[in-house]
């Protein structure tokens, strides 16, 4: 599996952070069923790793992933689980060596040109820009495509439904990440259709 090919399933990658158990595969089934082919679940909680593999296992045909790999122990908890694709925030160089050693694609987080030259010198040629808007948004993704054309983003953190598409339409931008469509209320509330909703007005974009 590539990450050029998990990253073009869909426009938008939410970014999910499970508080109950029970809610993970309800979820993930609304945001499929959404359109939202591509989930990155972010190892924040201590029932993320399992929460990925009830998710994986009600939805097949869905990219699990894991978000917030920052260090040996979250990466091995990541293949662990049976994730389809690793997310982290940035990059050092202890993960930079794990990455190399698994199959598992790893997307990488970066901010500025110096880090993503640092990841295009190591061959990767799709980064998360993070965190996006913080870091400059759109205009810097314009700049820094003017040096580094060849390197792809997936920009995380700060986006919406009304600002997705200005990233969108850079030719840098093959994703984009965001919460947006995972609002708190609704989830305690279980209302699954409510989330499908918002997942197809964001694979929509
Ligand atoms: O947990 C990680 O590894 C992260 O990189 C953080 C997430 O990407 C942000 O939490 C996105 O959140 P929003 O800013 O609401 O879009």
């Amino acid at each position: 599996m590539s990450i050029e090919k998990i990253l073009t399933a869909a426009p938008v990658v939410p970014v999910v952070v499970i508080e109950n158990l029970e809610d993970a595969v309800p979820l993930a089934q609304a945001l499929f069923n959404g359109g939202l082919k591509t989930l990155e679940i972010t190892l924040r909680t201590a029932i993320a790793a399992e929460a990925v593999k009830l998710m994986k296992q009600a939805v097949p045909d869905a990219y699990v992933g894991t978000g917030t790999v920052i260090n040996k122990e979250t990466f091995n908890a990541s293949i662990e689980a049976g994730a389809d694709f690793m997310v982290s925030p940035g990059v050092n160089d202890e993960l930079l060596s794990l990455a190399k050693e698994t199959d598992i694609p790893f997307l990488a987080g970066a901010a500025t040109p110096s880090e993503v030259m640092k990841l295009a010198s190591n061959g990767f040629k799709y980064l998360k820009f993070f965190p996006a808007v913080a870091a400059g948004g759109v205009p810097m993704l314009k700049s820094i495509a003017g040096p580094l054309p060849h390197i792809k983003f997936c920009p995380t953190g700060g986006i919406n439904l009304t600002s997705a598409p200005d990233f969108l339409a850079l030719e840098n931008v093959v994703c984009v990440g965001g919460t947006w469509m995972l609002d708190k209320q609704l989830i305690k509330d279980k209302n699954w259709a409510a989330i499908e909703e918002l997942a197809r007005q964001a694979s929509q974009l």
